[in-house]
């Protein structure tokens, strides 16, 4: 059994309150008490019965201390770079010609499928491992660059293991074997689609804790979206959706049907689309640094008005971003959207636990899981300010990471 106990915080950003002159007690892997240092009991039942012998104390210095972020939408799992079509991209090249061309995920799903497992394995590590280095304790991160059903399987399984490692995030493994239709079924969509489908048991018994799917111009339609989704659903799959990354196709309306955990991207929504995510419930999952990089900005202070739980996400992937650090996507967040710092940083760590179906972070109050970040900082404004805010300390579930 390990009692820490974390003092000296200056100003601590729970989720639900701000203290100054904070203290955590933390009991193995989950907090046991959180309050004003002055407020320290004596003793905590089941814990420690002297507060004094406590083994592991932690002088915080009077820093920022906030829970552990969570990004909730990343593409992780690919080998290769696409640097120079991403220079083209920015020269004004768009994204059919530079499919037509051989780019796009078809290029990255080729290069992924060529690399052996451990050379694939170990660029997965090295990125999972700066997420957790930056202060992100919790990673979404999706398959979807083999679009086989044994290569996204495996891609599965290496989260998970990886997940078990020393030095990982803890990771929420989503199945996106519906990114693109891959060239061996070129003309032959439905069978992919409906091939997709029969996957998804496999790919829950592999460990996969959600099914997505692309459904946009050029990806999967929104039958076939369906089709997808219901069939993880059916399975015990949270389904999530990538809506209006480039155009309106009912992506949202799916959602809601569906009852679906997120709907990501919304670079393109309509007020109706808005409403009804709000009068159904469904949350958005929205990623500044994509948004910005395709010139279409989701409406998020519109959504926040209407009630729509927001969540952030790098949108980590191949094409576009190869952002590990939340605390530059929380700027980025407040520049683009509009968020205040408060939002923003709610969006990336209750709002991303919420998105993921995970009650046990996002906050830092009794019974959650010690998953705590020391800023190097001594005020949450500082995020707006640094554009990278580096942490000084990271506790994953009451470890000491580093
Ligand atoms: N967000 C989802 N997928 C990415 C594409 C990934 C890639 O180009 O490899 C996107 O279209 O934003």
């Amino acid at each position: 059994m390990t009692v820490r106990l974390l003092t000296n915080i200056g100003r601590l950003w729970t989720g639900n309150e701000v203290l100054s002159n904070a203290a955590i007690l933390v009991h193995n892997d989950r907090i046991a008490w959180v309050g004003r240092a002055p407020d320290l009991p004596q003793s905590v039942p089941g814990v420690v019965d002297d507060i004094v012998d406590v083994d592991h104390v932690e002088n915080l210095s009077g820093a920022l201390v906030t829970p552990g972020l969570i990004d909730a939408h990343t593409h992780p799992v690919y080998a290769g770079n696409r640097y120079a079509e991403l220079a083209i991209r920015t020269g004004g090249s768009t994204s059919a010609s530079i499919t037509a061309a051989g780019g796009g995920v078809g290029s990255t799903v080729t290069v992924t499928r060529g690399t052996d497992p451990w050379t694939l394995c170990n660029g997965v590590r090295e990125r999972l491992r700066g997420w957790l280095l930056n202060g992100t304790t919790t990673v979404e991160a999706k398959t979807g660059y083999h679009l086989t059903r044994d290569g996204e399987l495996a891609d599965v399984r290496l989260l998970r293991e990886l997940e078990k490692e020393p030095m990982m995030p803890r990771v929420h493994v989503t199945f996106l074997a519906a990114h693109v239709v891959p060239p061996e079924y070129f003309g032959r969509q439905r069978e992919y689609v409906e091939a997709v489908g029969a996957w998804c048991a496999d790919a829950a018994a592999a460990g996969a804790d959600s099914v997505d799917v692309y459904c946009d111009e050029g990806h999967f339609t929104t039958e076939e979206s369906r089709w997808v989704l219901a069939s993880g659903r059916n399975v015990g799959l949270l389904p999530r959706i990538h809506a209006g990354l480039f155009s309106r196709r009912g992506a949202v309306q799916l959602a809601a049907e569906l009852g679906c955990a997120s709907a990501d991207g919304l670079h393109h929504m309509s007020e109706e689309d808005i409403a009804i995510m709000s009068r159904y419930g469904v949350p958005a999952v929205v990623c500044p640094a994509t948004a910005l990089q395709r010139g279409h900005l989701p409406p998020v202070r519109q959504m926040i008005k209407h009630g729509v739980q927001i969540a952030l996400g790098s949108d980590h992937n191949p094409g576009y971003c190869g952002i590990t650090s939340m605390s530059l996507v929380i700027a980025m967040a407040v520049s683009a959207f509009g968020m205040s710092v408060n939002d923003a940083l709610r969006a990336a760590t209750l709002g991303g636990a919420t998105v993921l179906g995970a009650p046990d972070r996002g906050v830092l109050q009794p019974g959650r899981l010690a998953d705590i970040v020391q800023w190097d900082a001594d005020h949450e404004g500082a995020f707006a300010w640094s554009f990278g805010l580096k942490p000084r300390r990271v506790w994953r579930g009451g470890t000491p990471v580093q």
